[in-house]
């Protein structure tokens, strides 16, 4: 049967443009039929893929799309093409964004941003909006017609085109051949490659010395100073008021005999070569200042580096280090899981794998997270060229700082000769991992912003910049949009390491592969040739279990409790304190069904997963596999009572059998996830 989509528009211009977008990538395997919501819709849609341009229109077509429909509702990003034209509008200038509704021109502008594109001041503007008369440029995602009269210059971005991560999930609807998402994924990083040429092509443009200073006060953990042409003070950061016991307020506008007391310092922060550094004692600590003069501006700026602090930082680095290796050790063969949403998760890692781009890796707490970052790196072109992990959460912002970016020769007494690479550079060709970067300090965030901006790293104490070729993957279990609304995550570093995204599911959600993940992890805890075992009657208990900690949780449960056993198989006795307590919890509310019948329930919410049709002799054959045989007789005696409790419903004729709400209950599953289960 042929392969084909409904794409469903608000408006003409915008079911055109992806329309062609659509046809160019999937050419003749999909056959796309398409309709906007200012026109007119079919009467009904049902049995089939239905791509909304945007959550905007699900409300105009709730009564044409029935629920047998399979809907994707397509996340958008700008069109790269025209991205020029934007960015040779003049530093500073105030830009209306025309869209038919504000909540997308929000988004928009947000994308914007977010991609670095903030020379300009956006002003969100919709028909309905008193018109700014102020401003003379607009720019619109093709909405031309809306932009209002009085302006000038009228820059269309194009209509928004549909991003890769929605592409991807049509490719896996339809079950495309691998071949055609690599080609995707080739594309995508192509554009993306493109877009930040031309934005560092637009930031050499900008002012220099205002662009220079920020990146130095953000960057450093060191005092800094600037002065400029006529002898005074225009920066002091808060280190250097640490420092010096004065005020920003205070030194700002003064000269240095003001602000320092230290005559040999005052000569040398005044002397007229370009470039020097020198050792001094202010309050009784050892500091190497380094100064520069930029010539092009007249200012003298430098840099106070507090020495023992480097020092201790650098004994804890060096430690540090020796415990890492700099190789992946996982492949995607490592990562166990046969559940739809495994497996599904696995293809997507396997297809970002093939791309250049950052990738952000979301999930709680021992999912995963980190074996997916390896066997990434394991399937990407980089996998000759070094793997390098680091977790953020786990070093203090220095050491974190001296790890990632490294040192310069001279940075501190002791330092090593030529000074000290840091691991993106040691990783160089290759792949970082951070994990936790939901706990970098707002200082980091700035520094790895421009990092991945600009692909180049100044070491500690350096002052060139050091290009870099290394993909970065980040993990979190936080919730950084959130961070990001309460300011402690910075917002144009999150879209630049989400430019591709995995979320890797908890273990109660794929509970169907839990008995997989036992009988493997208790393989590799035995120590003898004999496997130690787990009464068959723990299982549904396991698989109840809401596994807070995940899979780190149940390789330590599986730990303790062959530990405990001394070899035999391991029973209810074995289990932690806090299993037993959730049991005796489990058997009062649970008292109406046996082992068995929990059993059939999970084998019926894992084949419907599997999505091979289920029937009784596959039932039977899953008990066999998962270590509780049942006969086929047994099989249709529980799933009579489960009936009779109300966990399923059987049918006469054609219409099967279904789980029930309560069965839904019972096992905690949403109930989206296993509509219409038929056995
Ligand atoms: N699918 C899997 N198959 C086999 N082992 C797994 C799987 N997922 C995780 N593990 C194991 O579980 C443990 C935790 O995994 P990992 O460290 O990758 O999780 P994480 O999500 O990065 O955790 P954290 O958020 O705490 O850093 C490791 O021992 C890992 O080998």
């Amino acid at each position: 049967m042929k392969r084909e989509l409904v794409l469903l528009a608000g408006t003409t211009e915008t079911k055109r443009t992806l329309t062609n977008q659509l046809q160019s990538i999937f050419g003749e395997l999909v056959r796309i039929k398409s309709y906007a919501t200012e026109e007119s819709l079919p009467v009904s849609l049902s049995n089939q893929l239905v791509v909304y341009s945007s959550y905007l229109i699900k409300e105009e077509v709730k009564n044409v799309v029935q629920q047998s429909c399979k809907v994707i509702i397509a996340n958008r990003t700008i069109n790269y093409e025209f991205i020029d034209q934007l960015l040779s509008v003049a530093e500073g200038t105030d830009v209306l964004y025309v869209n038919d509704f504000l909540e997308t021109a929000h988004d928009s502008i947000r994308t914007l941003k977010a991609l670095g594109i903030n020379h300009v001041t956006y002003t969100p503007y919709h028909p309905g909006d008193p018109i700014p008369s102020h401003i003379n440029v607009a720019i619109t995602p093709g909405e031309l017609a809306l932009v209002p009269s009085h302006i000038d210059q009228k820059i269309n971005l194009g209509v928004r085109l549909i991003d890769i991560h929605t592409i991807f999930k049509i490719v896996d609807y339809f079950e495309l051949p691998d071949s055609i998402s690599t080609e995707l994924a080739d594309r995508y990083t192509k554009e993306i490659i493109d877009l930040t040429k031309k934005l560092s092509n637009a930031s050499q443009k900008a002012s220099t010395l205002n662009r220079y200073l920020m990146r130095v006060v953000d960057g450093v953990n060191d005092g800094i100073l600037a002065v400029n042409s006529v002898g005074h003070i225009t920066v002091f950061n808060e280190i250097l008021e640490r420092l010096t016991g004065l005020s920003h307020e205070f030194a700002v506008g003064k000269t240095l005999n003001a602000a320092f007391k230290n005559v040999e310092l005052i000569r040398f922060l005044t002397k007229k070569d370009i470039e020097a550094k020198e050792y001094f004692t202010i309050k009784h600590s050892p500091y190497m200042v380094h100064r520069f003069y930029i010539k092009s501006e007249k200012t003298v700026v430098a840099t106070f580096k507090n020495i023992d602090e480097t020092l201790d930082m650098e004994k804890a680095r060096r430690s540090d280090l020796q415990k890492k290796g700099y190789v992946s050790k996982y492949t995607f063969d490592h990562i166990l899981g046969k559940s739809k949403v495994m497996k599904e998760t696995k293809k997507i890692a396997f297809q970002l794998a093939k791309t250049e781009a950052p990738i952000l890796i979301y999930g709680e707490n021992g999912t995963g997270k980190e074996l997916f970052a390896h066997a990434i790196h394991q399937a990407s072109s980089r996998i000759n060229s070094p793997f390098v992990a680091i977790n953020c959460s786990a070093l203090s912002e220095d050491l974190l700082e001296s790890e990632l970016f490294g040192y310069e020769e001279g940075a501190f007494t002791g330092a090593k000769k030529g000074g000290k690479k840091g691991v993106f550079e040691q990783s160089d060709g290759g792949t970082i991992f951070l994990d936790e970067i939901g706990d970098i300090s707002i200082k980091l965030q700035a520094r790895l912003l421009r990092v991945l901006q600009e692909m180049e790293i100044r070491r500690i104490g350096g002052d060139k910049n050091i290009p870099i070729n290394v993909r970065v993957l980040v993990a979190t279990n936080k919730n950084l949009v959130k961070m990001i609304e309460v300011g402690e995550f910075r917002e144009d570093l999150y879209h630049r390491i989400k430019v591709l995204y995995l979320k890797v599911p908890p273990l109660r959600e794929r509970i169907e592969d839990i008995p997989l993940l036992i009988s493997a992890f208790l393989e590799q805890l035995s120590s003898t040739d004999s496997v130690p075992t787990l009464e068959t009657y723990l299982y549904p208990l396991f698989q109840k279990h809401q596994w807070k900690g995940n899979i780190r949780e149940l390789k330590n449960v599986l730990q303790y409790m062959v530990a405990v056993s001394g070899g035999v198989p391991l029973t209810e006795e074995h289990l932690p304190t806090d299993f037993q307590i959730e049991k005796c919890i489990g058997k009062k509310q649970d008292d109406q069904l046996t082992s068995a019948m929990q059993f059939v329930l999970s084998s019926i919410l894992e084949l419907h997963h599997e999505g091979t049709g289920i029937s009784r002799k596959k039932i039977v054959e899953w008990t066999k596999e998962n270590g509780e045989a049942l006969s086929e007789q047994q099989v249709r005696t529980i799933m009579r009572k489960l009936a009779e409790l109300g966990f399923i419903v059987i049918q006469r004729g054609r219409g099967g059998t279904e789980l029930t709400t309560k069965a839904l209950d019972y096992m905690k599953i949403k109930e989206e996830d296993t509509l219409h289960l038929k056995v």
